[in-house]
This record gives C-alpha cells, structure tokens and sequence, in this order.
C-alpha cells in the first residue's frame, strides 16, 4: 500500500520502534491514519543497522491478560524513508520539502532538547533543536512562507513541558531571523506529550526488532485540532487528549521512572540483575513496595485511590518476567536520574528515608564498596566520587559528592541530604546492604 509520508520521526531508538511507529502501525491497519514515517537520526554516531529500518521490523509486546501471560507481534511497515543527518544532510534537506509532512515526532533522551549556541549554516548544525530550526527554514524558503506547510510537534522526551522547551529552543535558533520566527511561532504547534511502556530492548542484539510490554499510554495536552490530526484514540489506542499534562507526568515520572531509579541503585547490592528479579526478591521488592506507598504517593496531588491503583499497576508491570528490564541499563546517567525523578520526593517531604537509601547505595555503589554492581555515569564524576571515599567519614563524603554533582542545592538543603544520606551509607557498610535494606523496609 502506498503511503504519504506525514510523519517524521527523529530519533530510530528502541523505544520509538515500539511505542510511535506501533502505535501509526496500528493506526494505518485500523484505517484512521494513512502515515507512511520518515526517520531521521541525528546523533553523529554511525548506525548502520539502522537505515534497515524500512525494510519493516517486529514490535513483540508482552502483557497479563485475565492473570496469564501472553504475547502480540506487530509488523510495523509504516517506515518509509530514512535520512542520517550526519552522513546526508541533503537527505534530510529532500525529506523537510516533502509537501504531505503534518507532524513530527521525536525522543532524542533527556539530553536532545537543549539550546547550544550553534551554526545554522553548518550540515549539519550540531543540537537536535539548531538541526530542526534549520530544517524548518528550508521548509520555510521552499514553500515560499507557506501557513499551510508548518508542521506538528510532538515530542517524547521525557523532560517537562517537552513541547515548549522545544519550540523556545526552535524559537531562540531563529531569533536572527524574524520572518522565520514568525512563521515558527504561527504555523507550527508544538503539543506537551507524556509517554509511558516500558521496552527494555531488542529481541536478539544488533537486531531491529524490538520487544516491550504491550501496556503503553500516550498523553497528550491538546485540543480538538491535534485530535483530528492525529486520531489514534479513534482505533482504541491508549493515546488520550487531555488540557493538563503535569499532573499525570508528576506522577508517573515519580512512580515509575523514581521507583526503577530507586531499585537499579538498591537491587544489585542484593544480587539482582533484572526487574522482575527484584520485584520477585523479598527484601528488593519490599523495598520497592514500601517506597511508593510511604514516600512516593503521600508527595502527589490526586485521590488516594486512584494513586494508590496506579502504583500497584506499576509493580505488576514491574514484576512481568517476560521483560528481563535490566537494571543495569536502567542505571545508566543514574545520579541525573536520581535528580530530576527522587530528590522531588526527598524535597516535598521533608524526610523519605528509602528515598535517601537509594542515593546513598547509588553513590557507595560508585566507590566499589557493595561489590560488582552496575556503574554507567559521567565517568569525571564517578572519578571524583569514589577519589573522596572516606568510609570513616561519610557526612563529609557525601557533601563532597554533592558538590561534585552539582545539584541546585540550598546550602542547608545540601547539609540536610548528606546528613540523611551519610546516615545510611554508615549501615550499608556496618550491615551489609541486604541487613540494611531489611532494616529499613521490613
Ligand atoms: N525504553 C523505554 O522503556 C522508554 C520508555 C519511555 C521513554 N523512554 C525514553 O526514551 C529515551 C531513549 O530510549 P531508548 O530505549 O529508545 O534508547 P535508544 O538508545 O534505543 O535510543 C536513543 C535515541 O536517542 C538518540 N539520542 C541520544 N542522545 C541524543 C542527543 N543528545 N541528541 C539527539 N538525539 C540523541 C539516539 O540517536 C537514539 O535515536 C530515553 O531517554 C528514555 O527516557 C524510554
Ligand atoms: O529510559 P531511561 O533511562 O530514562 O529510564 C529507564 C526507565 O525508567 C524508562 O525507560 C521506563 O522504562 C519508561 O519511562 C517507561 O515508560
């Protein structure tokens, strides 16, 4: 079936594989969109696997249906076209005058959408924002200022209010060029979205296909005109159009994303090496249980119930062994993790003990103190981290690690964390993280 192409898609990573381009998949079959998808890498990296991408891939979702386990294989054909923009500029140049274009779609991490300084002459400009805004100019000069030709953002990325740092960031590139700008800030809409499923990685290594739960959900803060535009909740997919995003990503970024932060620094001290595995270990998965239900949820606006249900829905995600999420890829850019998912909690209420437990694991983790467990950070500061251990000193080596990370700390905000977080290095390296972690969570 021939399709338009009026989807680009920035970024060919795993979890765009599974969630976005399934989701178009399943809404071209349903006959609510006819999409055919563009991708465009944008990280200099060379992926050659990745320009196989349209010659279609498997998205292989597992779920629990009625308590039993069961698995669903899409075939997703949708992808069209591929552009690197590091190896063809002018390939990605070709695919921007594309006049069928209506949205972009794009998860380049929490690093992609950032304002750098940048040349937008250069092929291409550095940043994913500065590559887009050149993008758009061209789009601009083609279609001679059309206001039909602006296009439709929805970001993925995880940070707050993706959309609107997205265009602020478009926006700063184009400043110098007002026709632009304006034609930016008219004719393109960019929406706030939130996305959630959990895809752990591929199904064999080096491959394109890829494998997930096939739980997902899509939240997107918009009005009619991107409901028409992009109708998937019409074909029964979990996308939904609310006019305020913040509440739902506060609570999901804490719960899910600040519970898997929490157990990849504390469960491989207790000998787990997945998920599922340590939902399945009576301290780990305690631990786990005890975080949400004590610290997490307490700090969140909505109804109790409603909190607690989607919690619970979390840990069974958690504990589906068909996922083997390993922790070790969770911990990647961990103390970042720790930062924008779980100081929110320690913050908003004053004392979390389980909370501060998984900073002090994280960063007694770094040291090599708890054994061979996970170390994937920024290697300076994990350097810097373990040269300051003094095990005789751990008020004083937490602040010294706090300092290093750079956190928008208070000066009694930085002694309160270390005081809390020296507290329990002290009973991981007296007791031993499994008598530790008992200690704490029961
Ligand atoms: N995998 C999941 O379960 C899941 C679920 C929801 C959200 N996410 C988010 O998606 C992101 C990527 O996850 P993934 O599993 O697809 O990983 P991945 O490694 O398969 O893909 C990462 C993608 O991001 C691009 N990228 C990385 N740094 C970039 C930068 N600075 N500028 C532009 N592009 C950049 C890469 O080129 C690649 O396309 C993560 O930030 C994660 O928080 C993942
Ligand atoms: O992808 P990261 O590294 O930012 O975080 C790891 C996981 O918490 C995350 O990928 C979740 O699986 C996802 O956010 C679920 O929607």
């Amino acid at each position: 079936m021939s399709l338009p192409t009026k989807v680009l898609q920035i970024g060919a990573g795993n979890f765009l594989r599974g969630f976005a381009d399934w989701m178009i998949q399943r809404g071209n079959d349903a006959g609510v969109l006819d999409h055919g998808v563009a991708v465009m890498r944008v990280t200099p990296r060379h992926d050659l696997r990745a320009a196989r991408i349209v010659d279609g891939f498997d998205v292989v979702l597992d779920g629990i249906r009625d308590g039993q386990p069961f698995t669903e294989t899409t075939r997703v054909t949708a992808v069209r076209e591929y552009a690197s923009a590091h190896d063809d500029w002018d390939a990605c140049l070709a695919l921007i005058r594309n006049p069928d274009l209506r949205l972009v779609v794009s998860n380049t991490t929490d690093a992609g959408i950032v304002y750098v300084d940048d040349d937008l002459t250069a092929r291409p400009p550095a940043s994913f924002p500065a590559k887009m805004t050149a993008l758009l100019r061209e789009r601009r000069r083609h279609f001679d200022g059309d206001p039909a030709a602006g296009l439709v953002f929805l970001p993925c990325e995880l940070i707050e209010d993706n959309g609107q740092a997205l265009r602020s960031a478009i926006l700063r590139h184009a400043r110098a060029e007002p026709d632009l700008a304006e034609w930016i800030a008219g004719h393109c809409r960019f929406y706030d979205t939130i996305v959630d499923r959990i895809v752990p990685g591929t199904v064999v290594p080096g491959g394109l296909d890829v494998r997930g739960e096939y739980y997902a959900s899509w939240a997107i803060a918009g009005d009619d005109a991107i409901r028409d535009e992009f109708p998937l909740d019409r074909a029964g997919l979990p996308v939904e159009f609310l006019r305020d995003i913040r509440p739902y990503r506060q609570k999901k970024v804490s719960v899910l994303n600040g519970a898997h932060t929490a157990l990849a620094a504390v469960a491989p001290a207790l000998g787990c090496r997945s998920v599922s595995e340590a939902m399945a270990h009576p301290v780990a998965g305690a631990y786990a249980r005890r975080l949400l239900t004590d610290e997490v949820l307490p700090t969140l606006p909505g109804r109790p119930q409603d909190l607690q249900r989607y919690a619970v829905a979390t840990l069974d995600r958690f504990a589906n062994p068909a996922l083997d999420h390993r922790l070790a890829d969770i911990a990647l850019n961990a103390t970042a993790k720790w930062h924008t998912r779980n100081l929110p909690v320690w913050r908003a209420a004053g004392t979390a003990p389980l909370t501060t437990f998984a900073l002090a694991a994280l960063l007694t983790g770094y040291t090599g103190a708890l054994g061979d467990v996970p170390v994937r950070d920024d290697p300076d500061v994990v350097t810097r981290i373990r040269a300051a251990f003094d095990p005789a000193e751990p008020r004083q080596w937490i602040t010294a690690a706090l300092h290093t990370l750079g956190w928008d700390l208070s000066d009694p905000e930085r002694d309160r964390l270390a005081t809390h977080t020296a507290e329990h290095v002290r009973t991981l390296l007296d007791l031993g993280p499994e008598k530790a972690v008992t200690a704490l969570a029961g």
